[in-house]
């Protein structure tokens, strides 16, 4: 059984997920992102790492079209999902912040009930019929995000009123309510303790075996713990990407090491 199940995820991992092409993202005259290219695997963690302002959460914002609600930020390249192009014009960004949804920096619930903050999505999307459905969905999303043990008895008590952790899992359940296929995690446990980082990423563990995962980090050690592949920008450029073990333990461009071993960020 057990090999069965590592013969199962050896066999999705090389599978991509998201595939980006020379992307290259201007605000208004700044070059923020310069001619990135990588393939982006299913089910599993891919981390990006690299000092502040080297691109990173622009990258990531690419990746379902957030970019488009910045008036200053022009992207040109090309970055397919299930090789079908995300920025064709026939794509509907809602539809497609559904597929690959985000979960931000700081826990920003909707100011309404724990219940609608997951029912939201799965009601604006259509994807219940019923009041019984949508009951469903919200404590699939909620047991899937680890909160549904403490939520489950307030559920109609604001979002707004759960601690720090339990609001950044509230968010998680909420982004997971509509299905996603990728999630992407702009520093999700940046504002976080200890305690409730390490529900976090253990979270992320267990949410790779659904989905693709895409974590920005500040924290090295974080990324060590809860990718499988890492990213290293610096300057606006994709320095490095490959195996997270490789990326720490043996580096082969100079800005990786420096950065992995403290002496540029
Ligand atoms: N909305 C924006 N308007 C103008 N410039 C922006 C905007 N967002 C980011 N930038 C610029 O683009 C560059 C890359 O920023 P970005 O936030 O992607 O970097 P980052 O690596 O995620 O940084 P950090 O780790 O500090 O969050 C920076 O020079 C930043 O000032």
């Amino acid at each position: 059984m057990n090999d069965m199940r590592l013969f199962e995820r050896a066999a999705t991992v090389d599978e991509v997920k998201i595939r980006a092409k020379d992307v290259n993202v201007h605000y208004g005259i700044a070059h923020a992102l310069k001619d990135v290219s990588v393939d982006i695997g299913d089910r599993l963690v891919t981390a990006f790492i690299g000092p502040s302002g080297c691109g990173k959460s622009t990258f990531l914002r690419c990746l379902n079209r957030m970019n488009d609600t910045i008036a200053a930020a022009r992207v040109t390249g090309a970055i397919e999902l299930d090789g079908q192009d995300i920025y064709d014009r026939r794509v509907d960004p809602v539809q497609l912040r559904a597929k690959v949804g985000m979960v931000f920096q700081k826990p920003n619930p909707f100011p309404k009930s724990i219940y609608e903050n997951v029912a939201y999505g799965p009601r604006i999307h259509g994807l219940a019929r019923t009041r019984a459905e949508l009951d469903e969905i919200v404590e699939k999303a909620l047991r899937r995000a680890a909160l549904w043990n403490e939520a489950k008895d307030r559920l109609q008590s604001p979002g707004t009123g759960l601690s720090g952790g339990q609001q950044q899992r509230l968010c998680i359940a909420r982004a997971i309510a509509t299905e996603p296929e990728v999630l992407l995690m702009d520093e999700p446990a940046s504002a976080l303790d200890p305690i409730a980082t390490a529900q976090i990423e253990e979270l992320i563990d267990e949410l790779r075996q659904t989905y693709s995962v895409v974590i920005v980090t500040h924290s090295m050690q974080q990324a060590a713990r809860v990718s499988q592949r890492t990213a290293f920008f610096h300057l606006g450029h994709l320095v490095e990407y490959g195996e997270t073990g490789d990326i720490f333990t043996n580096p082969r461009d100079p800005r990786t090491e420096s950065y992995i071993s403290g002496r540029i960020g």
